[in-house]
């Protein structure tokens, strides 16, 4: 779990945009999106027992569902979107600026429609999705937790892999990266030992990564600053 998940209901409060250091205009631009634009893409928290079918949250018939854990400031999701125009993706976020940035690209590439955001706990929204209604997921720099004591915060454990095994279609794909050795270890542990997931890929080597998985803002970070990132792909058995 990340550290704005633990907080459920921060999504609810009036937000906080941006640092001193940013502008009046982009305050005012971050503020209007989460006003405006927001509501028209949100996904609402399940009510306890309810089906959120993905592919119905669309205004027109999608190929697959993709969803995307803790999209940070959606570079990823939106560059996806893009690429994919009969693709429907979801990004679950709780980081009320990331949530802006991303919206700040539907609306410049205009992905109203294939862009989906849960802005709440990803954790809230899984267990209301169908088996096998999404194609792929992407859990991409997850926060680390790196301290043992606090390995039961993080997002990738078997619980939540039994979850994402039940939500993902045969043959679907899971996507994981993270520039925390701890974390990777771990993950590839979890995922070694859960059955419903055949390893694709695992590798720190860039260039044997599939050219359609953009980096993320975190992992340009990492290339800048010259951290080795770790990828793991993994498929659905089917
Ligand atoms: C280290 S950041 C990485 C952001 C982005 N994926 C990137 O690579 O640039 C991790 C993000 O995951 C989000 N997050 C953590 N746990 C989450 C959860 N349970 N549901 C939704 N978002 C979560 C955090 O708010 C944070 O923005």
């Amino acid at each position: 779990m990340g550290k704005h998940a633990e907080n459920g209901n921060a999504a609810a409060e009036r937000p906080r945009f941006f640092g001193r250091r940013q502008g009046k205009a982009l305050r005012r631009n971050a503020l209007g999106l989460i006003e405006d634009l927001l509501p028209r893409l949100t996904v609402a928290v399940p009510e306890p027992d309810e089906r959120v079918e993905p592919a119905l949250l669309f205004p027109g018939a999608v190929r697959s569902v993709w969803l995307e854990v803790g999209f940070g400031g959606g570079e990823h999701l939106a560059q996806l979107a893009e690429d994919n125009p009969d693709i429907g993706l979801i990004g679950c976020e709780v980081f009320r600026n990331g949530i802006a940035s991303l919206l700040g690209h539907v609306q410049a590439r205009q992905l109203g429609n294939n862009v989906r955001v849960f802005p709440e706990d990803v954790r809230l929204l899984l267990p209301a999705l169908p088996d096998g209604s999404l194609g792929r997921v992407f859990v991409l720099f997850p926060d680390p937790w790196p301290k043992t004591r606090h390995a039961d915060r993080r997002f990738i454990s078997p619980e939540t892999l039994d979850v994402l095994a039940r939500v993902l279609e045969s043959g679907g794909e899971l996507r994981v990266a993270s520039d925390d050795p701890i974390y990777v270890a771990w993950a590839a542990r979890h995922l070694d030992a859960h059955p419903a997931f055949e390893k694709i890929l695992a590798t720190a080597d860039r260039s044997a990564v599939p050219a359609d998985w953009p980096a993320t803002r975190y992992e340009q970070k990492c290339i800048t600053g010259r951290a080795p990132v770790f990828f793991l792909y993994r498929r659905r058995a089917r």
